[in-house]
């Protein structure tokens, strides 16, 4: 082997050392992985000519001095004073025309910034670090500076192509994985000759690659003569849908001296890469977010609206009056002086604020139960009253339904709570005209339902006949729904006048020794041990917890002690719920199934806001819809039923009917976690007989929390819910010599849903690797020999796209079609290539698909709606799409997530609106434990590994064989370099060239 070659694959060794540097990948020693990286993302870089393979590469690297081997062979290291000036990666070709051609012209030489590294081989500048270099020079030189200014055409020299250039950006739209061709021209407009010296890409680039004829080097530079047109050539390629960027620095120099300093242009490339499918999905049209306006009139008349009758009748009399428990006035004034951070000077003489901030500092007792529960629930209220008005809309035109009883409003963001909006609340309307009228009536419009980007509201005869004609322009004002929160504050009050102290501070109870059942569950000691306490009633009057990480069984065992409880003690009622309608399914389709109970004992009772289409088959012969009516049965009836099953705010329905306290025996609360504790407390005071009276709460202080609005009361503790709070701060749950006393207390750690390399991550994240994994092997193993796993064994894909998220129109909520397609290509490769190699076919029904925003979850249905082999696929209805919210408690055997978030900006609006996954743990951990055999997670993985939980779960993936799709580190260098230039928008000061 010659000296010169020894050096090139040295060279090339370097070269990929730089490489993993630029990449943040520097610290990898794996040989295995280094070896993967130099085949998959190095060695075919230009695709035409093969580097040598690895082994010889690092044999010259070590024989050079510049790594070292363990001696096993397993690692390599690299010296960290590797200092070398690098090829780049256009340098081969450049060589082989130096070898071919006569060397660059001796004057022109001086113009390289470095000189060669050996007289055999002459080095233009470049490289890894060459590139590096430059692009810091850029940024240095232009920090001072616009955009405008580095993108603009100097000196008469102009950098063009054929398609047409906005704000120096090219954008390519490519429909099929083959090599596009884009032509660049550098032209010399002016009256002088001009070099043109240098071009490069300002990161690394997988996906492009760049080409001229005369292969311009700053060893080699190009004369442009006037009225002189030159030709580069840039073509990209890759077998991922995507988003592709690469930002191109154009170097010249007015002359050869060396003294002359060199000028620069600066072209953006874009490539989306998208199939008819994404061109299908892209935005109907611009997004464009609504003006607000935030200016009230002085007084206003309201015209009253018409309320959704129609779809409620209601046989179940209030008795008991709720109040209105107003906030007093003072509290906005006091979230003011809590929010500036009060100091006892300022609150000197103040003695009402005084005593709300020592009540609101002192802890939650029994003594201050109430009054501290309604101050936490006033100042969250006072939050969500200040956020609503975000909201209000102006110049908005709403238009007849159909029927004409009904105005029609689009409201985009509505299906994700951006408002809040549900059947029977109430929006204000104003003339655009009257805004700013000092009197103005307000027209009151009523839900009555909610589409996905509209609603329909009910409105006065009068507005319909007189007031409202087409085009119309109205200012729309949204109003908080108040009626949880009365309910919540009845209940705290309620619980103290029901004498519930030994329920919610329970301190200890009969020690009774358990009859045990030899029923089911004897398997796990912990879930029988608790089905036996419970029906024992040993905690009474204290609570019994179940608690424990996803999977573990906390559902299954609750339904068990319901089944068991309803079985074995015979007058017993008992009320189920949960604070969501979809785990309040869950609950209710589990007891219904199982057919232990007589179904006819079970009865759903849903909240009149409920829309009927999101109500389960399998629920609607037990509950109280009615064709397509919610009906309230009277009391009498509702008692009837042995197991009640509702949401925890439809309990105060009950209450409010007059149920007496002693009727349910007892009421167990699912997903008790989710809840803020006054919430759980609608569905125990005046429901429950703290004497007689069992409460059972089930759930996991790491899954999804209480969503709150107020900062203050978060701070103060609202965001606790009563599990968690009895679990850390009450002595009967804790620990005595490492053990849980199980009379009052269950902790399930025995994982039975998921195969274990699904549980890896959250199990390590969130709970400390307590959680054992013990799902079934046959059901948990069933894809691990699936085809379509990057590595076989371990079901779990990260599948990296660098897609775009996308607004469109006026709504708020977020989209990403490229991974769409991903997620959809996945779907087909389940439902359509099944039943072989082990694997048995498939159903719609054991596939959930989870996306974070609302739009995604629309546009996921609609693809698999239109798409021509899934539409008419049998059963293709029970796919499961939807939220993360929809999915707790829930399992399927394969989950598919698109995780959407592309671009670093939007994060900020996630954290602020507690949405998306990123900035939100519990919502994570929820995400990735609901599959049982298979999990497909689809994201930008640069993005992801912004945060750290995501960071984790993409390395592990990458670790263990399970990432797919674009190498997440090539898309790096793009955001940073993109970043630093787009930052040089903001600046107005001119810097020179
Ligand atoms: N003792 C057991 N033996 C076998 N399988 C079990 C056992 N207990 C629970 N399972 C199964 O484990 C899975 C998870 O159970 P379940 O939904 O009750 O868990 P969970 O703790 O409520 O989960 P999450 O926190 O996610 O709501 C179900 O498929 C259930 O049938």
């Amino acid at each position: 082997v010659s000296t010169d070659s020894k050096t090139a694959v040295r060279a090339i060794g370097l070269d990929f050392i730089e490489m993993l540097e630029e990449t943040n990948r520097r610290s990898i020693t794996d040989r295995n992985t280094l070896g993967d990286i130099y085949n998959e993302e190095f060695r075919d870089r230009d695709g035409r000519i093969k580097d040598p393979n690895f082994s010889r590469v690092i044999f010259a690297l070590r024989n050079g001095n510049k790594a070292r081997l363990s001696r096993s062979g397993r690692h390599v290291y690299f010296n960290t004073n590797v200092r070398v000036r690098l090829h780049d990666q256009w340098f081969r070709s450049c060589r082989r025309r130096q070898n071919q051609a006569s060397p660059a012209p001796g004057n022109v030489s001086s113009l390289s910034a470095t000189s060669g590294q050996g007289a055999s081989v002459p080095e233009p500048e470049g490289g890894v670090r060459g590139r590096r270099r430059l692009a810091k020079d850029i940024l240095q030189r232009l920090n001072s500076t616009e955009r405008s200014f580095f993108i603009t055409d100097k000196y008469g020299v102009q950098v063009s192509s054929e398609l047409c250039m906005e704000d120096g950006k090219i954008q390519i739209g490519v429909d099929r994985a083959e090599v596009y061709e884009l032509k660049l021209f550098v032209e010399n407009t002016g009256q002088e000759a001009v070099y043109f010296t240098y071009y490069t890409s300002l990161h690394w680039l997988q996906y492009f690659t760049l080409e001229d004829s005369r292969r311009v080097t700053r060893n080699n530079p190009l004369c442009l003569e006037p009225r002189e047109k030159y030709e580069v050539t840039v073509r990209f390629k890759s077998s991922h849908v995507g988003v592709y960027s690469a930002t191109l620095a154009f170097e010249f120099k007015q002359n050869t001296q060396p003294t002359t300093r060199p000028f620069h242009i600066v072209r953006f490339i874009e490539v989306e890469y998208r199939t008819k499918l994404a061109a299908l999905l892209g935005p109907t049209e611009p997004f464009k977010p609504l003006r607000l306006n935030i200016s009230e009139p002085e007084n206003c008349k309201v015209d009253e609206g018409v309320p959704p009758e129609g779809y409620v009748q209601n046989f179940l009399e209030n008795v008991l009056p709720l109040g209105q428990y107003t906030p007093p006035p003072h509290i906005p004034e006091l979230a003011k002086l809590l929010k500036d951070g009060c100091s006892s000077r300022i609150l000197r003489g103040k003695f009402q604020e005084l005593q709300l901030v020592s009540l609101l500092q002192s802890p939650l007792g029994f003594h201050n139960y109430a009054e501290r529960f309604d101050l936490l629930l006033y100042l969250e209220e006072c939050q969500m009253h200040v956020d609503i008005k975000r909201y209000n809309k102006d110049q908005v035109t709403l238009f007849k339904d159909y029927d004409k009883r009904l105005m029609v409003l689009n409201l985009p963001g509505v299906s994700e709570n951006r408002p809040s909006v549900l059947r029977g609340d109430h929006l204000l309307l104003t003339k655009s005209e009257e805004v700013q009228l000092s009197t103005v009536t307000k027209y009151k419009g009523y839900v009555h339902k909610v589409e996905l980007d509209r609603v329909k509201l009910g409105f006065s005869r009068r507005f319909l006949d007189h007031v409202y004609v087409d085009n119309m322009k109205f200012r729309v004002e949204f109003t908080v729904n108040r009626l949880p929160l009365r309910l919540q504050h009845r209940a705290v009050h309620m619980a103290v006048q029901h004498e519930l102290r030994d329920v919610l501070f329970p301190v200890g109870s009969r020690d009774v020794t358990p009859a045990l059942f030899n029923q089911h569950l004897e398997r796990n000691p912990e879930q029988y041990s608790a089905v036996c306490h419970i029906v024992a009633g040993t905690s009474k009057p204290a609570p019994y917890l179940v608690f424990g990480p996803p999977g573990t069984g906390k559902t299954v065992t609750i339904v068990e002690a319901i089944k068991q409880v309803e079985k074995n003690i015979p007058d017993a009622y008992i009320l189920a719920c949960a604070p969501s309608n979809s785990a309040a399914d869950q609950l209710c389709e589990n007891l219904i199934t199982s057919q232990h109970v007589d179904s006819r004992k079970i009865y759903r009772l849903y909240a009149s806001s409920r829309d009927p289409k999101y109500i389960p088959e399998v629920l609607k012969n037990n509950s109280n819809l009615v064709g397509e009516m919610i009906v309230f049965p009277c009391k009498e009836d509702l008692m009837c039923y042995k197991i009640l099953v509702s949401t925890l705010v439809t309990t105060g329905r009950l209450v409010s009917g007059g149920f007496p306290v002693d009727h349910f025996s007892h009421i167990f609360v699912d997903e008790a976690g989710h809840a803020v504790e006054s919430e759980t407390i609608i569905s125990v005071a005046g429901l429950l007989n703290a004497e007689t009276g069992q409460l059972v709460l089930a759930g996991d202080p790491r899954q999804l929390g209480p969503i709150l609005r107020s900062p203050l009361a978060i701070n103060h503790g609202l965001d606790i819910s009563l599990l968690e709070r009895l679990m850390t701060q009450n002595d009967l749950y804790k620990k005595d010599n490492m053990e849980f006393d199980k009379r009052y207390v269950t902790k399930l750690l025995l994982n039975y849903r998921s195969h274990p390399s699904i549980l890896k991550v959250p199990n390590e994240l969130f709970y400390d690797g307590e959680l054992v994994a013990c799902a079934n092997e046959i059901s948990s193993n069933q894809y691990c020999t699936w085809e379509h796993l990057p590595k076989r064994g371990f079901p779990v894909i990260f599948h990296g796209v660098p897609g775009k998220d996308e607004r469109e129109s006026n709504s708020p909520s977020f989209f990403n079609i490229y991974e769409i397609e991903i997620i959809v290509g996945y779907l087909k490769k389940l439902l359509l290539t099944q039943a072989k190699k082990g694997i048995s076919r498939i159903s719609p029904r054991d596939i959930g698909i989870i996306a974070p925003y609302r739009k995604q979850v629309e546009k996921i249905k609609w693809a698999i709606r239109t798409d021509e082999d899934l539409q008419n696929y049998m059963c293709i209805k029970d796919l499961k799409v939807g939220s993360v919210e929809e999915f707790q408690g829930q399992e399927r055997k394969v989950i598919l997530v698109s995780a959407v978030r592309s671009s670093k900006e939007h994060i900020i609006l996630d954290e602020s609106f507690n949405i998306g996954f990123l900035k939100n743990e519990k919502r994570f951990n929820v995400a990735v434990t609901r599959a049982k055999a298979l999990f497909i997670m689809v994201g930008n993985p640069t993005i992801l590994r912004t945060d750290e939980t995501w960071g984790r779960f993409i390395d592990f993936c990458f670790e263990q064989g399970g990432y797919t799709g674009l190498p997440f580190i090539s898309v790096e260098g793009i955001e940073e370099v993109e970043k630093c230039l787009l930052a040089l928008n903001i600046q107005d000061e001119r810097g020179e060239f």
